[in-house]
């Protein structure tokens, strides 16, 4: 009751100091007038009250502000009670007066809490109106027996129908294919026996559905895990991220091995490992063409296939069971980028200095690959991005570079350029911002840890749906990373009127320069990049920021020292 303090304060204080109140108001022997009877000031209290109390109940109906107006009210009627004993000159030493504004502000008191209280109720009563009218609208419902012509995936257009067309009597196929009607849970709904007769009154739900926009696919059944209808109820039926586990349904036989360069104990693990996959387990072996002629050398190895050109790389997937690194994280980006499509199972040995997407220890590879090969075993789907580049001197706007995927992130700055570089930014049709500043990092969750990272982004669980968005050194104070969901595609275009070019890196490499009118377009690859667990998603995840960053490394307070 904010507004109600202050004069409770102001009376509180002028009871408790009758004698200053009165010095101030009678300084003088002035004349005392004839004291109106007890029932006029009543009167004249109870007048104001019952104005104000309409005004009270006229807010209650409209929101949460009839207290407040009911706190005016007995301001009000307080005040009257004292502009009443001020403007009636009193003696201090007259008692009988001195009881009579005693009696006075008790009666303002109580006209106060009858203006609280009655105002209170009004809003109670308004409440059950309002409960009472939807009620009333949910049974008009009730008579509808299904959903009608669900045919159209546009929501809003779905909605008007639902809400003000009446629906079709066929009850079959109502809703297509392209959301879920929540009709078809409904229906199966038996009324209880022992219902109480007031829940029985209110009837069924309305029937409803949603629908998604798939860019382009009509049928939105992959969504139908996340959201369940039951009863009419929106609720998230299944957790949508739940850990993957990967089953081979026939023996894996082929494995492509990428390895970091220059690196001699990467070389002699690399060539072990293949002997003993070929001899163990018979598993076919490619590796890339600059390794074949190193395992030359080795006369144990000399069975492993490679490729000679762009497209005996482009069909690796379909020969490639399974994916096995041996480097750092850089390693396992450079895996991922020699795929443009599906990318098989990715079993990544730990042989840098960090690795956050390398899980696994190389002294006990026979353990683990073992264990990969028979399955079942967890994985991290790694979303990737798609980026294409098009450039304002391109005729057409569909003659783009090919896209180029990047597990990490994309990173657009200055490069060499002096200027700061300026980039406007949008996400599908809305304007986000303009970049002024370093750069800025699309990044995906899995890159979350990278450079994002670095340029003040949260790290995100890899399995997270989303698209981060950091600004690098931006000059400006407000602008704080933002994560988008997975579904929208960015557009980061290069002004016209831009001092500089700018420059575009795909997971560190590839730099291309973006002059002004040329704009990158971001948005989640179809193509993941499956990568096997050590343990899952969830512990890999918290082991690598543990580990390798030390997050939240800190000394346990010792117990002795002070204590509440
Ligand atoms: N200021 C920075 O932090 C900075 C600057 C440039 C590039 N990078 C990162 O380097 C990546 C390229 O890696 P590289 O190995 O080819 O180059 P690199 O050899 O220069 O290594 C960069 C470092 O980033 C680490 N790294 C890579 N991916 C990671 C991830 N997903 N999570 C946590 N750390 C990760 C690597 O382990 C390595 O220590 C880029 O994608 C970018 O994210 C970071
Ligand atoms: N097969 C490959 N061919 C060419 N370049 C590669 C290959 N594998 C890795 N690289 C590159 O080598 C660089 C270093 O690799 P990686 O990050 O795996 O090792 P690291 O730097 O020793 O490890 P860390 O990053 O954990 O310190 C990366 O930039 C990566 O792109």
């Amino acid at each position: 009751m904010p507004l109600g303090e202050p004069a409770h304060q102001d009376a509180a204080q002028l009871a408790q100091q009758p004698d200053s109140r009165f010095r101030s108001l009678n300084p003088g022997p002035i004349p005392i007038p004839a004291a109106p009877s007890s029932r006029s000031l009543l009167d004249k209290v109870s007048d104001q009250t019952v104005d104000l109390d309409l005004t009270a109940s006229h807010q209650s109906e409209n929101g949460s502000i009839s207290t407040v107006s009911s706190t005016v009210s007995s301001v009000e009627s307080e005040k009257a009670a004292y502009e009443f004993l001020a403007q009636t000159p009193i003696k201090s030493t007259d008692k009988h007066l001195v009881e009579f504004s005693e009696a006075m502000r008790t009666v303002a008191k109580a006209l106060r809490q009858v203006a609280e209280g009655k105002a209170a109720a009004q809003a109670e009563a308004a409440e059950w109106k309002r409960k009472y009218e939807l009620e009333t609208a949910q049974k008009q419902q009730t008579r509808i027996k299904d959903c009608g012509t669900c045919t159209d995936d546009n929501l809003g257009k779905m909605a008007s129908q639902l809400s003000l067309e009446a629906p079709a009597s066929d009850q079959t196929g109502c809703c297509g294919n392209h959301g879920i009607c929540s009709h078809e849970v409904l229906q199966d709904e038996v009324p209880e026996p022992n219902a109480r007769p007031s829940l029985s009154m209110v009837g069924r739900k309305a029937s409803f559905r949603l629908s998604w926009g798939c860019n382009g696919n009509k049928n939105g059944q992959h969504k139908h895990d996340f959201v369940s209808f039951e009863k009419g109820d929106i609720t998230t039926a299944e957790r949508s991220s739940k850990q993957i586990l990967l089953k081979w349904e026939s023996r894996p036989q082929t494995v492509l091995f990428i390895t970091k360069p220059n690196s001699n104990s990467v070389r002699v693990l690399c060539a072990e490992m293949v002997r003993w996959l070929k001899e163990h387990k018979n598993i076919n072996v490619f590796v890339e063409p600059w390794v074949s002629k190193e395992l030359l050398t080795d006369d144990s190895n000399h069975t492993v296939q490679t490729w000679d050109n762009d497209d005996d790389k482009k069909m690796l997937h379909k020969k490639v069971d399974l994916i096995v690194t041996l480097g750092g994280d850089g390693t396992v980006l450079w895996a991922a980028s020699l795929f443009k499509g599906p990318v098989p199972p990715v079993v990544a040995f730990a042989m840098g200095s960090l690795g956050f997407m390398t899980p696994f220890q190389s002294e006990k590879y026979r353990h683990y690959l073992d264990n990969v090969l028979k399955g079942p075993f967890s994985i991290t789907l790694r979303n990737r991005l798609q980026c294409h580049v098009i450039r304002d001197a391109a005729k057409d706007e569909l003659v783009t570079e090919d896209p180029i995927l990047v597990l990490n992130e994309v990173t657009i700055d200055r490069g060499i350029s002096s200027y700061l570089t300026y980039l406007e930014c949008y996400c599908d049709s809305s304007f986000v911002t303009c970049v002024q500043g370093d750069g800025l990092i699309i990044s995906t969750t899995s890159g979350s840890t990278a450079y994002s990272l670095a340029a003040g982004g949260s790290m995100v669980h890899p399995q997270v749906p989303g698209i981060l968005f950091t600004p690098i050194c931006p000059h400006s104070l407000s602008f704080r990373p933002l994560i988008l969901p997975e579904y929208v595609t960015l557009r980061i275009q290069v002004p016209y009127n831009s001092r500089g070019h700018a420059w575009a890196s795909f997971d560190g490499k590839d730099r291309k320069q973006l002059a002004p009118g040329d704009a990158l377009i971001c948005s989640i690859s179809p193509w993941p990049v499956p990568t096997a667990c050590l343990v899952d998603s969830t512990t890999d995840f918290l082991r690598s920021i543990h580990e390798g960053l030390h997050w939240n490394l800190r000394k346990t307070q010792s117990l002795d020292g002070p204590r509440d």
